[in-house]
């Protein structure tokens, strides 16, 4: 599997099961896409969530019923207990030419990842549905050990606009910009802002 970072604006996610694990599905993506649950009943959360409810019996429906809610979506998750359900919608969707997660990661193309994110960066990760707590783990690590990453990012951004004015050669640019990475001292000067840490830099590398 290859991971890649997709703008969702204005997609179609439609989600089978309004459970627990329904739930959390939905709120992953409901920032963004425009996500319609279909459900027999719905956790708490979703009271929550602005995503789109359809309370339907998915057991009772014929596949023509179940395709039209499908229809134009981008991605369909499954979220039933039942496995036979589950692999049913599966088989719907991917007649509708949808992309299919799998709650239980036996299906489908698609796996929802553990994700750090910040207002410059986001950091998807994955076990490829081998260890799904390994992946909270490693992202609790990088939340508590990971730094600034903001800060440091808004450091490099800033940092490597000057330095395409000062300094001429790619090499010798990419060299100060890591050499920034690698200096904890730099690290320790992002809570004076942005500015005063790229002057320092300037000082320390020009
Ligand atoms: C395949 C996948 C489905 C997919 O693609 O969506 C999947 C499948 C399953 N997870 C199960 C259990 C748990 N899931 C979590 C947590 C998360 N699970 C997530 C994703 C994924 N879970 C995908 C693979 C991700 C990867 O590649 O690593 C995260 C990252 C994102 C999210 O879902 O929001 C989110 C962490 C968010 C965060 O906090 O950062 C915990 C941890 C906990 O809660 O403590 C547990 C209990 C401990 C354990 O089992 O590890 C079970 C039931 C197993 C059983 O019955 O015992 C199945 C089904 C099965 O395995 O049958
Ligand atoms: N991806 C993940 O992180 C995890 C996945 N799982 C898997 O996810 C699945 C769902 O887990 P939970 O949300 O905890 O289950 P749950 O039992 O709380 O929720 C299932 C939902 O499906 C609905 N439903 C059941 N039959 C239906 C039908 N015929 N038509 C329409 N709606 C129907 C129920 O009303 C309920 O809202 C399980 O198969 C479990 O193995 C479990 C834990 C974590």
């Amino acid at each position: 599997m290859i991971p890649l970072m997709m703008d969702l604006r204005g997609a179609k996610v439609v989600i089978a099961g309004g459970g627990a694990v329904g739930a959390r599905k939905a709120r992953f993506f409901a920032h963004e896409a425009h996500v319609v649950v279909l459900s027999r009943s719905f956790h708490p959360d979703f009271a929550e969530i602005p995503a789109e409810t359809v309370e339907c019996d998915l057991a009772e429906m014929h596949d023509d019923e179940i395709i039209s809610l499908l229809s134009g979506s981008f991605l369909v998750i499954t979220a039933l207990e039942r496995a036979d359900i589950n692999q049913r919608i599966g088989l719907l969707a991917r007649r509708c030419g949808a992309h299919l997660n799998d709650a239980r990661g036996e299906e489908g193309d698609v796996i929802i990842p553990s994700v750090v994110r910040g207002d410059t960066y986001c950091i998807g990760i994955s076990t490829f549905g081998r260890s799904p707590a390994m992946a909270r783990h490693l992202r609790l690590c990088i939340e508590e050990h990971g730094g600034d990453i903001d800060g440091m990012v808004r450091l490099q951004e800033a940092l490597r606009e000057d330095l395409k004015q000062l300094v001429n050669d790619q090499p010798s640019r990419s060299r100060i910009l890591n050499a920034v990475l690698d200096n904890p001292a730099m690290w320790d000067a992002l809570p004076d802002g942005t500015e005063q840490a790229k002057e320092e830099a300037l000082r320390k590398y020009l």
